[in-house]
């Protein structure tokens, strides 16, 4: 029987980042690839992002975590680039092709204990609802790398004292049990990946900590001329996880222009049985959280014509940015892009 022409094909290249939560997302597609019937081998880089451990300031870059993935496509030390959407600009760059969105994980950030904590407590988490920050008594220490979420953070508890904390989940843990924070804010999707899930943690309700755009999601890309890894990389596509994910970082794209405030937004398909209908929420805040700007709009999408539904999803991003701007997003204190 004639072999089928992916076991011919050569291996799929796969370059991530090596630190844990990196190395999982890229065997991930590799399994996923694999499950499809292409061959992969893993290319591990080390990048800026997971060695630089300075406090975040004006002068940390965009893209940190990225670029040296992108740039082993261009010097074709590998084929496939595995990202977290959010670490990834917006800027275009047509040297590259976004060939997939993956199925999305959990979207929400959660507040993480120590070990020991005296304030964690499992029964009043497990009952759900409630804000994890009802846990943490006055003036508690919680560290964050993003302007996001200490905003958020300060608009919820001002007494709360936000602290810088940097490097990869299991540094900022070390951290966070060495005693440096009473609790520290990490991403729901990064603990069920790393399988961490019985780290004390409770999550925030979207109503009070919005997330990343893109947070939560895979952004796969491969150079724009290698059609063969985009023709397999582009099946692990999901096409809802997609829609969302264009419409939040057309909001983010939108509104670099003017403003470098911290910019939270979440995007998801309501179907009902007037149709599907794709809808956006999106917030601008200053640095110290102190004003913030929220819009929400929604569209309806027509789920069996991809182009039109893309450009549904870009329209959505625009209409929300332009109300966001119109309402003073350019004019919240400028701040540091950061990488959450
Ligand atoms: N900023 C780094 C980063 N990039 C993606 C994730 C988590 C996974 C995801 O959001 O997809 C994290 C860690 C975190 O924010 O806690």
């Amino acid at each position: 029987m004639a072999p089928t022409s992916s076991s011919d094909a050569p291996r799929l290249r796969i370059a991530t980042r090596e630190s844990p939560l990196a190395m999982w997302q890229a065997e991930h597609v590799a399994e996923s690839l694999k499950n499809r019937g292409f061959q992969t081998v893993i290319v591990p880089l080390v990048s800026k992002g997971d060695t630089d451990m300075r406090p975040i300031d004006g002068t940390r870059q965009v893209g940190l975590f990225t670029k040296r993935i992108q740039q082993a496509l261009v010097d074709d030390e590998a084929d496939v680039a595995v990202h977290s959407l959010k670490d990834l600009p917006t800027e275009p760059d047509n040297r590259f092709a976004l060939a997939a969105v993956p199925p999305r994980e959990s979207v929400l950030d959660a507040l993480v204990f120590a070990d020991n904590s005296p304030h964690w407590n499992a029964s009043s988490s497990a009952s759900g609802s409630g804000s994890p920050l009802a846990c943490l008594p006055q003036g508690s220490r919680v560290g964050t790398g993003s302007t996001r979420r200490l905003a958020q953070l300060k608009q919820l508890r001002p007494d709360l004292e936000v602290l810088p904390i940097r490097g990869n989940v299991q540094t900022r843990l070390a951290k966070l049990n060495a005693g440096e924070f009473d609790a520290i804010v990490l991403a729901h999707a990064g603990i069920l990946r790393l399988e961490m899930t019985r780290l004390p943690h409770q999550l925030f309700p979207l109503d009070e900590m919005l997330p990343a755009p893109g947070q939560g999601a895979l952004g796969i890309e491969v150079r724009s001329d290698n059609p063969n890894a985009l023709r397999a990389v582009s099946r692990l596509n999901d096409a809802a996880a997609r829609l969302a994910a264009t419409a939040e970082r057309k909001v983010l794209s939108e509104l670099h222009g003017g403003c470098l405030a911290p910019i939270a937004c979440h995007a998801h398909l309501d179907t009902s049985d007037q149709g599907t209908e794709l809808c956006l929420n999106a917030i601008v805040m200053s640095a110290d959280g102190n004003e913030r700007l929220q819009e929400q709009a929604r569209v309806a999408v027509t789920p069996d014509d991809a182009d039109l539904e893309v450009a549904a999803a870009h329209q959505l991003g625009t209409l929300v940015a332009d109300r966001l701007r119109a309402n003073g997003a350019d004019h919240l204190i400028r701040t540091v892009r950061d990488d959450s």
